[in-house]
This record gives structure tokens, sequence and C-alpha cells, in this order.
């Protein structure tokens, strides 16, 4: 089993006459927690929908844990292991947090089409949403309204629907997007816990919890990889500096 869960080769995007990648390569270890910073419109969104099968490159592949996904769905991504998370909200505003990691962790085994009714009888997965709510601080929440919870809860579950799928790679989009500086660091903090079993890619525009919680950091600038090291190699770079971080 080779070392890397996701690998992209020669890729090249465009929108129209735009070119956002010539020639972009890039390698994620299992288990890594990997940052892609960059100033705006450098392509790191535009990169994750091309992961996540939500755009298709112009040419070149996506590898994901050994095997071309470059013509797979969405779908076939998720089912494979690969699971993101938006920017924008995604939750299911009508059932309650229990009932929707519930959901997930069905969909998770396979029996999706079972009613919410008849998974009532399922307390081995209802004991085991709750467990996922606890580690991530939502317990007292789990019966409540998902609609009346404040913003970074709902983000918070956002990304617990997505780790009860057990991903072998996560991607968050600016997980950290309209929280206050603690929520960011709690949100970051519960997913240091997670097992190294799911890798973590993430666009992040805070730099101390880039730096604080990446392993590798990937630096995109003008549809290119302009560096990708650790993060205190990366902080020192004069590139970088250059292209993104300023003095
Ligand atoms: N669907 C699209 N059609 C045309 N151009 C697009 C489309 N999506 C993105 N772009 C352009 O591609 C470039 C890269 O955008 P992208 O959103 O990937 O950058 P980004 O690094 O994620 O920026 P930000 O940090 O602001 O989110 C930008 O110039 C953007 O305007």
């Amino acid at each position: 089993m080779s070392d890397m869960v996701l690998e992209t080769r020669d890729l090249h995007m465009a929108f129209g006459g735009l070119v956002i990648f010539n020639c972009m390569n890039f390698a994620l270890r299992r288990g890594e927690r990997h940052a892609i910073i960059g100033p705006n419109g450098a392509g790191k969104t535009t990169f994750v929908s091309l992961v996540t099968g939500l755009l298709k490159p112009k040419s070149g592949n996506v590898f994901f844990d050994g095997r071309i996904v470059t013509n797979d769905t969405p779908q076939q991504r998720v089912k494979a292991g690969m699971v993101r998370t938006f920017q924008i909200n995604s939750l299911f505003k009508a059932l309650n947090p229990l009932e929707s990691v519930v959901l997930a962790l069905l969909e998770r085994d396979g029996k999706a089409r079972l009613s919410l009714r008849s998974v009532s009888a399922e307390t081995k997965l209802i004991d085991e949403a709750m467990a996922l709510l606890t580690q991530f601080d939502l317990a007292r929440d789990a019966y409540g309204l998902t609609e009346a919870l404040p913003y970074g809860k709902q983000r918070l579950l956002e990304i617990v629907l997505a780790v009860a799928l057990q991903p072998k790679l996560l991607l968050l989009d600016e997980p950290a997007a309209g929280l206050s500086t603690q929520q960011g660091h709690e949100v970051f903090s519960q997913l240091a816990h997670l097992s190294k079993d799911t890798a973590i890619l993430f666009i992040e525009h805070d730099m101390n919890l880039v730096f604080r919680y990446a392993d590798v950091v990937s630096v995109f600038a003008a549809g290119a990889l302009v560096m990708q090291d650790t993060p205190e190699n990366v902080r020192r770079s004069p590139r970088v500096r250059e292209v993104y971080l300023g003095n």
C-alpha cells in the first residue's frame, strides 16, 4: 500500500481562457494534517473541487488510495472514503443533531435507506452518535433544534457529520471561517484528536491555526505550488513571505 492517500499528477485546469493550474503535482500522506494556504484567487478551492470531483480537470489525474479517480463522481469518491465539508452551511435543519449524526452513521454502514423511525431500534448507532457528539462537545445540544444552534456549533456539527463517515481523507474549506479565535482553536483541537486513519486537508487563512495544527503546509500562488514543507520552514521562507505572508 502506498504511503500517499492522495496524489495529483500534471493537473491542468482552466475556466474558459483563465488558466488556474498548468501542471499541479501534489501529494498527501496517510494520516497527515495538511494545510493549503495562499492569497485570494490562488486556486485553493478549485484544487479541492478537482480532488473531490466537483470539477473535472482539462487534463491530468487524481489518485486516491492508490487508484485513479479522475472520472469518478463526487458520490463515488465519498463512498471510497473522501469527504468534504464546505464554507457554506449544509445541515439538515429539520433534524436534531443526534438524528443527523445517526443518518450519517447509517450512510457509512450502507443502510441509508432505513427511515429514521425504524432506526430508533438501533441503539448501538444512537450510542455511537452520542459518543461522537460528546467528543465534539455537542452532547448537550443533541436533542435541540439544529437551526437554533449558534453558528460555531453548526460548523462543528458539520465536521461531526463528516467524521462520522470515517473518511480516509477529510477535506475542510476554511473550517474556522466566521468563528471566534477561541472557537477556531476548539474546532482544530478536536480535529487534532481524530484517529490517524483519517488524513485532513484543510484550506485556512488563519496562520495561527495553520502553524499550530498542520504537519505539512502547501503554499499556492498564481496557480502554482510554491512550496510544500513543514510549518517552520514555510514560516521562514523568503519566497512565501513575498507571495503571501508579507513581512
Ligand atoms: N466557476 C468558475 N468560473 C470561472 N472562474 C472561476 C470559477 N471558480 C473560480 N474561478 C476563478 O479561479 C481563480 C481561483 O479561484 P479559487 O476560488 O480557487 O481561489 P482561492 O485560492 O480558493 O481563493 P479564496 O482564498 O478567495 O477562496 C479565481 O480567479 C476565480 O475567480
